[in-house]
Protein backbone atom coordinates (compact mmCIF):
# COMPACT_ATOMS: atom_id res chain seq x y z
CA UNK A 1 0.00 0.00 0.00
CA UNK A 2 0.98 3.19 -0.99
CA UNK A 3 2.07 4.92 2.16
CA UNK A 4 1.27 8.75 1.53
CA UNK A 5 -2.27 6.98 0.88
CA UNK A 6 -5.06 8.82 3.69
CA UNK A 7 -6.84 6.41 5.88
CA UNK A 8 -10.33 6.54 7.32
CA UNK A 9 -12.25 4.68 9.70
CA UNK A 10 -15.60 3.99 10.12
CA UNK A 11 -17.27 3.26 13.19
CA UNK A 12 -21.43 2.43 11.93
CA UNK A 13 -23.81 -0.12 11.78
CA UNK A 14 -24.03 -2.11 8.60
CA UNK A 15 -26.95 -1.14 6.01
CA UNK A 16 -27.37 -4.82 4.10
CA UNK A 17 -28.69 -2.54 1.08
CA UNK A 18 -26.04 -0.78 0.46
CA UNK A 19 -27.58 2.72 0.69
CA UNK A 20 -26.18 4.22 4.04
CA UNK A 21 -24.24 3.25 7.40
CA UNK A 22 -20.92 1.22 6.80
CA UNK A 23 -21.91 0.41 3.10
CA UNK A 24 -22.18 4.25 2.35
CA UNK A 25 -19.73 5.25 4.08
CA UNK A 26 -16.83 2.67 1.89
CA UNK A 27 -18.12 3.59 -0.73
CA UNK A 28 -17.89 7.21 0.12
CA UNK A 29 -14.01 6.69 1.35
CA UNK A 30 -13.28 4.84 -1.39
CA UNK A 31 -14.40 7.36 -4.14
CA UNK A 32 -12.45 10.01 -2.38
CA UNK A 33 -9.44 7.55 -3.25
CA UNK A 34 -8.86 6.65 0.35
CA UNK A 35 -8.27 3.48 2.30
CA UNK A 36 -11.61 2.64 3.88
CA UNK A 37 -11.32 0.50 7.69
CA UNK A 38 -14.69 -0.05 9.92
CA UNK A 39 -16.07 -0.92 13.01
CA UNK A 40 -19.48 -2.35 12.49
CA UNK A 41 -21.69 -1.32 15.92
CA UNK A 42 -24.77 -3.51 14.77
CA UNK A 43 -26.46 -5.21 11.78
CA UNK A 44 -29.11 -3.86 10.51
CA UNK A 45 -32.08 -5.79 8.32
CA UNK A 46 -33.13 -2.91 5.77
CA UNK A 47 -33.51 -1.77 2.21
CA UNK A 48 -35.04 1.35 0.10
CA UNK A 49 -38.58 0.93 1.88
CA UNK A 50 -37.87 0.98 5.93
CA UNK A 51 -35.69 -0.97 8.62
CA UNK A 52 -36.98 -4.48 9.48
CA UNK A 53 -34.74 -5.82 11.68
CA UNK A 54 -31.55 -4.40 13.86
CA UNK A 55 -29.06 -6.89 16.21
CA UNK A 56 -26.03 -4.90 18.17
CA UNK A 57 -22.76 -6.04 18.69
CA UNK A 58 -21.50 -7.05 22.01
CA UNK A 59 -19.39 -4.09 23.34
CA UNK A 60 -16.45 -6.25 23.78
CA UNK A 61 -16.41 -7.10 19.94
CA UNK A 62 -16.91 -3.43 19.17
CA UNK A 63 -13.76 -2.72 21.50
CA UNK A 64 -12.16 -5.44 19.60
CA UNK A 65 -12.49 -4.33 16.44
CA UNK A 66 -10.72 -1.05 17.53
CA UNK A 67 -7.58 -2.35 19.41
CA UNK A 68 -7.57 -4.23 15.87
CA UNK A 69 -7.60 -1.19 13.72
CA UNK A 70 -5.58 1.48 15.82
CA UNK A 71 -3.03 -1.08 16.92
CA UNK A 72 -2.06 -1.96 13.17
CA UNK A 73 -3.46 1.16 10.60
CA UNK A 74 -3.67 4.38 11.63
CA UNK A 75 -6.59 6.27 10.89
CA UNK A 76 -6.70 9.88 10.26
CA UNK A 77 -10.04 10.57 10.52
CA UNK A 78 -12.72 8.69 11.95
CA UNK A 79 -16.43 9.17 11.20
CA UNK A 80 -18.90 7.75 14.03
CA UNK A 81 -22.56 6.84 12.63
CA UNK A 82 -25.29 4.42 14.19
CA UNK A 83 -24.36 4.24 18.01
CA UNK A 84 -26.94 2.47 19.32
CA UNK A 85 -26.63 1.66 22.63
CA UNK A 86 -24.76 4.13 25.67
CA UNK A 87 -22.30 0.61 26.76
CA UNK A 88 -20.93 0.76 23.09
CA UNK A 89 -20.37 4.44 23.01
CA UNK A 90 -18.51 4.31 26.24
CA UNK A 91 -16.80 1.73 24.61
CA UNK A 92 -15.49 3.96 21.45
CA UNK A 93 -15.20 6.88 23.33
CA UNK A 94 -12.28 4.93 25.53
CA UNK A 95 -10.85 4.18 22.70
CA UNK A 96 -10.65 7.40 21.26
CA UNK A 97 -9.09 8.56 24.03
CA UNK A 98 -6.78 5.89 24.58
CA UNK A 99 -5.38 6.04 20.76
CA UNK A 100 -5.30 9.80 20.52
CA UNK A 101 -7.51 9.98 17.77
CA UNK A 102 -7.82 12.81 15.18
CA UNK A 103 -10.42 14.28 13.10
CA UNK A 104 -13.49 12.95 14.83
CA UNK A 105 -16.53 13.52 13.09
CA UNK A 106 -19.97 12.54 14.97
CA UNK A 107 -22.95 11.74 12.99
CA UNK A 108 -25.37 11.44 15.78
CA UNK A 109 -27.99 9.14 14.38
CA UNK A 110 -31.05 8.29 16.27
CA UNK A 111 -34.14 7.73 14.25
CA UNK A 112 -33.51 6.34 10.20
CA UNK A 113 -35.85 8.82 7.45
CA UNK A 114 -38.04 5.45 7.17
CA UNK A 115 -39.12 6.40 11.40
CA UNK A 116 -37.26 3.45 13.11
CA UNK A 117 -35.47 4.37 15.77
CA UNK A 118 -31.62 3.30 15.59
CA UNK A 119 -30.77 5.00 18.94
CA UNK A 120 -32.27 3.16 22.36
CA UNK A 121 -33.85 5.50 24.49
CA UNK A 122 -31.60 5.06 27.35
CA UNK A 123 -28.19 5.69 25.18
CA UNK A 124 -29.21 9.76 24.82
CA UNK A 125 -27.47 10.63 27.69
CA UNK A 126 -24.38 8.83 26.66
CA UNK A 127 -24.30 10.43 23.37
CA UNK A 128 -24.99 14.07 24.64
CA UNK A 129 -22.61 13.57 28.03
CA UNK A 130 -19.63 11.52 26.03
CA UNK A 131 -20.05 10.64 22.65
CA UNK A 132 -20.86 14.79 21.26
CA UNK A 133 -17.95 16.00 23.85
CA UNK A 134 -15.69 14.04 21.83
CA UNK A 135 -16.32 14.79 18.32
CA UNK A 136 -14.36 18.21 16.42
CA UNK A 137 -17.63 17.90 14.08
CA UNK A 138 -21.20 16.50 14.57
CA UNK A 139 -23.74 16.63 12.28
CA UNK A 140 -27.24 16.55 13.44
CA UNK A 141 -30.09 16.95 11.27
CA UNK A 142 -32.85 18.76 11.97
CA UNK A 143 -35.20 16.06 14.15
CA UNK A 144 -31.54 15.07 16.20
CA UNK A 145 -30.85 18.63 16.44
CA UNK A 146 -34.41 19.08 18.14
CA UNK A 147 -33.71 16.28 19.96
CA UNK A 148 -30.52 18.21 21.37
CA UNK A 149 -31.40 21.29 22.37
CA UNK A 150 -34.96 20.92 22.92
CA UNK A 151 -36.21 23.39 20.81
CA UNK A 152 -38.40 23.00 17.78
CA UNK A 153 -36.58 24.19 14.17
CA UNK A 154 -39.12 24.91 11.60
CA UNK A 155 -37.16 27.72 9.70
CA UNK A 156 -33.59 29.04 8.91
CA UNK A 157 -33.69 31.22 11.89
CA UNK A 158 -34.43 28.44 14.21
CA UNK A 159 -31.61 26.38 12.68
CA UNK A 160 -29.03 28.96 14.18
CA UNK A 161 -30.55 28.97 17.48
CA UNK A 162 -30.27 25.49 17.46
CA UNK A 163 -26.90 25.37 16.52
CA UNK A 164 -25.92 28.19 18.89
CA UNK A 165 -27.56 26.40 21.83
CA UNK A 166 -25.91 23.19 20.77
CA UNK A 167 -22.42 24.22 20.52
CA UNK A 168 -22.37 26.18 24.10
CA UNK A 169 -21.68 22.54 25.50
CA UNK A 170 -19.23 21.96 22.64
CA UNK A 171 -15.70 22.18 22.32
CA UNK A 172 -16.16 21.42 18.52
CA UNK A 173 -17.93 22.29 15.42
CA UNK A 174 -21.67 21.86 14.65
CA UNK A 175 -23.10 21.54 11.30
CA UNK A 176 -26.72 21.60 10.87
CA UNK A 177 -28.01 19.48 7.97
CA UNK A 178 -30.81 21.12 5.98
CA UNK A 179 -32.25 18.38 4.46
CA UNK A 180 -35.88 17.94 6.21
CA UNK A 181 -36.75 21.44 5.97
CA UNK A 182 -38.45 21.54 3.09
CA UNK A 183 -37.91 23.63 -0.06
CA UNK A 184 -34.30 24.24 0.67
CA UNK A 185 -31.02 22.47 1.16
CA UNK A 186 -29.08 24.64 3.06
CA UNK A 187 -27.02 22.91 5.62
CA UNK A 188 -25.47 25.72 8.67
CA UNK A 189 -21.71 25.59 10.34
CA UNK A 190 -21.54 26.71 13.58
CA UNK A 191 -17.67 27.12 14.64
CA UNK A 192 -15.55 28.81 16.96
CA UNK A 193 -18.89 31.05 17.48
CA UNK A 194 -18.79 31.94 13.70
CA UNK A 195 -21.70 30.36 11.48
CA UNK A 196 -21.59 29.72 7.87
CA UNK A 197 -24.17 29.09 5.50
CA UNK A 198 -23.85 26.40 3.09
CA UNK A 199 -26.32 26.75 0.38
CA UNK A 200 -27.54 23.88 -1.28
CA UNK A 201 -29.43 23.01 -4.37
CA UNK A 202 -32.66 21.33 -3.27
CA UNK A 203 -33.13 18.36 -6.03
CA UNK A 204 -36.38 17.07 -6.57
CA UNK A 205 -35.71 13.36 -6.02
CA UNK A 206 -37.07 10.33 -3.75
CA UNK A 207 -33.95 8.79 -3.53
CA UNK A 208 -31.77 10.49 -0.75
CA UNK A 209 -31.32 7.19 1.25
CA UNK A 210 -27.85 7.31 2.81
CA UNK A 211 -27.19 11.29 2.99
CA UNK A 212 -26.46 12.07 5.93
CA UNK A 213 -24.02 9.11 6.57
CA UNK A 214 -22.42 10.09 3.01
CA UNK A 215 -21.91 13.95 3.94
CA UNK A 216 -20.19 12.90 7.80
CA UNK A 217 -17.88 10.52 6.10
CA UNK A 218 -16.98 12.82 3.11
CA UNK A 219 -16.02 15.62 6.02
CA UNK A 220 -14.19 12.94 7.47
CA UNK A 221 -11.95 12.38 4.12
CA UNK A 222 -11.54 16.32 3.61
CA UNK A 223 -10.28 16.25 7.19
CA UNK A 224 -8.27 13.62 6.33
CA UNK A 225 -6.73 15.67 3.49
CA UNK A 226 -5.72 18.27 6.15
CA UNK A 227 -8.47 20.84 4.64
CA UNK A 228 -10.12 22.87 7.14
CA UNK A 229 -13.48 22.54 8.83
CA UNK A 230 -14.79 25.13 6.48
CA UNK A 231 -13.44 23.42 3.34
CA UNK A 232 -14.16 20.03 4.76
CA UNK A 233 -18.00 20.93 4.83
CA UNK A 234 -18.12 21.98 1.67
CA UNK A 235 -16.18 19.69 -0.48
CA UNK A 236 -18.14 16.97 1.37
CA UNK A 237 -21.78 18.88 0.29
CA UNK A 238 -20.71 19.16 -3.34
CA UNK A 239 -20.11 15.26 -3.11
CA UNK A 240 -23.64 14.76 -1.79
CA UNK A 241 -25.24 16.55 -4.02
CA UNK A 242 -23.06 15.11 -7.12
CA UNK A 243 -24.30 12.02 -6.13
CA UNK A 244 -27.93 13.08 -5.34
CA UNK A 245 -28.29 14.56 -9.07
CA UNK A 246 -26.36 11.30 -11.01
CA UNK A 247 -29.89 10.05 -10.67
CA UNK A 248 -29.46 6.63 -9.48
CA UNK A 249 -32.69 4.90 -9.05
CA UNK A 250 -32.55 1.91 -7.29
CA UNK A 251 -35.45 0.07 -5.10
CA UNK A 252 -39.02 0.55 -4.37
CA UNK A 253 -38.71 3.12 -2.02
CA UNK A 254 -36.51 5.89 -1.20
CA UNK A 255 -33.31 4.81 -2.65
CA UNK A 256 -29.24 5.15 -2.36
CA UNK A 257 -26.82 7.65 -3.91
CA UNK A 258 -24.80 7.10 -6.93
CA UNK A 259 -21.30 7.23 -5.59
CA UNK A 260 -19.72 5.94 -9.36
CA UNK A 261 -20.68 9.81 -10.22
CA UNK A 262 -17.38 11.04 -10.79
CA UNK A 263 -15.60 7.59 -11.72
CA UNK A 264 -18.48 8.08 -14.84
CA UNK A 265 -17.67 11.55 -15.57
CA UNK A 266 -13.92 11.03 -15.36
CA UNK A 267 -14.71 7.76 -17.94
CA UNK A 268 -15.94 10.29 -20.65
CA UNK A 269 -13.26 12.81 -20.43
N1 LIG B 1 -33.37 16.68 -1.84
C1 LIG B 1 -32.15 17.10 -1.56
N2 LIG B 1 -31.44 17.83 -2.45
C2 LIG B 1 -30.19 18.26 -2.18
N3 LIG B 1 -29.56 18.01 -1.02
C3 LIG B 1 -30.20 17.29 -0.08
C4 LIG B 1 -31.53 16.79 -0.29
N4 LIG B 1 -31.90 16.11 0.84
C5 LIG B 1 -30.86 16.18 1.69
N5 LIG B 1 -29.84 16.90 1.15
C6 LIG B 1 -28.54 17.18 1.74
O1 LIG B 1 -28.03 15.92 2.18
C7 LIG B 1 -27.32 16.08 3.41
C8 LIG B 1 -27.99 15.23 4.49
O2 LIG B 1 -29.14 15.90 4.89
P1 LIG B 1 -30.37 15.41 5.75
O3 LIG B 1 -31.33 14.71 4.84
O4 LIG B 1 -30.87 16.61 6.43
O5 LIG B 1 -29.72 14.40 6.79
P2 LIG B 1 -30.04 12.88 7.18
O6 LIG B 1 -29.78 12.04 5.95
O7 LIG B 1 -29.08 12.60 8.29
O8 LIG B 1 -31.46 12.83 7.60
C9 LIG B 1 -27.34 17.59 3.70
O9 LIG B 1 -26.19 18.19 3.12
C10 LIG B 1 -28.62 18.05 2.99
O10 LIG B 1 -28.60 19.43 2.69
C1 LIG C 1 -27.03 1.42 9.58
C2 LIG C 1 -27.65 2.76 9.33
N1 LIG C 1 -27.02 3.87 9.77
C3 LIG C 1 -27.57 5.09 9.56
C4 LIG C 1 -28.79 5.21 8.90
C5 LIG C 1 -29.40 6.56 8.66
O1 LIG C 1 -28.91 7.03 7.46
P1 LIG C 1 -28.93 8.60 7.09
O2 LIG C 1 -27.99 8.83 5.98
O3 LIG C 1 -28.72 9.44 8.31
O4 LIG C 1 -30.40 8.88 6.70
P2 LIG C 1 -31.52 8.06 5.98
O5 LIG C 1 -30.89 7.05 5.10
O6 LIG C 1 -32.33 7.47 7.08
O7 LIG C 1 -32.22 9.12 5.20
C6 LIG C 1 -29.40 4.04 8.45
N2 LIG C 1 -30.57 4.08 7.78
N3 LIG C 1 -28.82 2.83 8.69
Amino acid sequence: MDIKMKKVLTIAGSDCSGGAGIQADIKTITAHKMYAMSAITALTAQNTTGVYGVQEASPEFVAQQLDCIFTDIFPDAVKIGMVSNARIIEVIVEKLKKYNARNIVVDPVMVSTSGCRLLNDDAMEAVINKLIPAADIITPNIPEAEALCGMKIDTTGGMEAAAEKISEALPGSVLIKGGHLSHTADDLLYSKGKAIWFRGERINSPNTHGTGCTLSSAIACNLANGLTMEQSVKNAKAYVTGALKAGLNLGQGSGPLDHCYRINIEGKS
